[in-house]
């Protein structure tokens, strides 16, 4: 009786989108990830956590229409492809007042390795104790580029070549350190050659889930001395150095220190993460750093990750149930700051922010509708 009551409310408020939703329906958040990602993320402990929040995290079946699905009070995801987007596209028209985290768009500027640094090189913050800026780079199109010593020159060796692409894949992440010139000819563009700055063998990830940041240490790739450029040949391919376990005893003595690594200021890494979240128009985010060792005090941001790992943050579970919650909770389309980008005859469509900077899609038309 009470479901198939409260079933017909929640049709009917549906249909109207801006107007809240039934107080007595749970509130549903649809997740589409990818198999593994799925796995690493929906842990038991966090579907529990917010469920005990009111909020049931459901996976969405990315083959169907999210039409035909939910419906939804939020949609989190990570998938790539043209249709995904249509149907997010599709869905936001219908759903204005219903968050995407994140749109498509400013999660595609992450899957180039040079428009995800550029961000951060046109960042506008005081600098004053703490200084931080990206690696010299050059973007390599052709493989007669790669023997043209004025492109190529103006880069101090090693020199770490990473794929262009950022999308993902198991090649986007392999890389190679490369010692000499020579080395440089068998590498296949597009790629992204950049200086390898000394680091000492640790890197900082500084996760973002809206505004909450935390910073933690990981792994990384050992320093190259004078010496060590000098005596090694050719290049070294790599991948995903912050997930690989340590066997060799060499290699456990150097990342013993690893614990007593002095962490950047926490106010200075989230100075940059929200610089980074407002000029991305993003949510969800994880951005490497390293500190230099020749300076000490100036940080390099060497890469930045759409939906990180984020299971692997400590209380990961509190902190994504508390912004699904604040996602639907606080931020209603009628609250934010409307901006225009793109119209036509039949549909104008604007993105809007809203008050935590989670972005929601408006039609104008389906507003107008109602
Ligand atoms: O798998 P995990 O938990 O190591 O997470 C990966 C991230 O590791 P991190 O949290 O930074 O340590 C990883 O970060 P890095 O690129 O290794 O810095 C990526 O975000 C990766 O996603 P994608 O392959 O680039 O789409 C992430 O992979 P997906 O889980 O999204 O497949
Ligand atoms: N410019 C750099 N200087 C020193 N080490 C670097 C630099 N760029 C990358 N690395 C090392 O290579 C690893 C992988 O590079 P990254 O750009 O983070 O790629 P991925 O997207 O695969 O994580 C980093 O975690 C770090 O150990
Ligand atoms: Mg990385
Ligand atoms: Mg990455």
């Amino acid at each position: 009786m009470f479901c198939s009551w409260q079933s017909e409310i929640d049709e009917e408020l549906d249909e109207f989108a801006e107007i809240p939703r039934s107080p007595w329906r749970k509130t549903l958040g649809g997740y589409a990830l990818a198999p593994k990602k799925q796995q690493s993320f929906i842990q038991p402990s966090l579907v529990e956590l917010a469920r005990q929040r009111g909020i049931d995290l459901v996976p969405i079946d990315a083959t169907r229409p999210l039409s035909e699905q939910g419906p939804f009070d939020c949609v989190l995801h990570k998938l790539y492809g043209e249709d995904w987007k249509a149907q997010l596209d599709d869905f936001a028209t219908r759903n204005p007042g219903v968050p995407i985290v994140d749109p498509p768009v400013a999660i595609e500027r992450l899957h180039s390795r040079i428009s995800m640094l550029q961000v951060v090189s046109e960042l506008e913050i005081p600098q004053n104790r703490e200084t931080f800026g990206i690696p010299s780079q050059v973007v390599i199109y052709d493989s007669g580029t790669l023997s043209n010593s004025g492109v190529v020159g103006a880069l101090r060796f090693p020199i770490i070549a990473k794929p262009l692409v950022a999308d993902g894949s198991a090649k986007s992440h392999k890389m190679s350190l490369v010692f000499h010139r020579d080395a440089l000819l068998k590498l296949k563009p597009p790629l992204v050659l950049q200086e390898f700055v000394n680091h000492g063998g640790v890197i900082f990830k500084v996760y973002v889930v809206g505004d909450y940041v935390q910073c933690v240490k990981r792994k990384s790739l050992p320093d190259v001395s004078e010496e060590k450029l000098e005596c090694s040949e050719g290049s070294v391919t790599f991948s995903q150095v912050s997930n690989m376990t340590t066997q060799d005893p060499t290699e456990v003595e150097y990342y013993m220190h690893l614990e007593e690594a002095e962490m950047p200021p926490l106010s200075f890494v989230t100075e940059i993460a929200k610089g980074l979240r407002q000029a991305m128009g993003l949510c969800l985010f994880n951005f490497d750093v390293i500190r230099d060792v020749k300076v000490g005090n100036h940080y390099v941001v060497i890469d930045i990750n759409y939906f990180p790992g984020y299971a692997k943050m400590p209380c990961y579970e509190n902190v994504l149930t508390d912004f699904f919650w604040n996602i639907v909770h606080e931020n209603k389309v009628q609250d934010a700051e409307v901006s225009a980008i793109g119209s036509n005859d039949k549909e104008i469509v604007i993105w809007t922010v809203g008050s935590h900077d989670v972005w929601l899609r408006s039609s104008l038309t389906s507003r107008a509708h109602h």
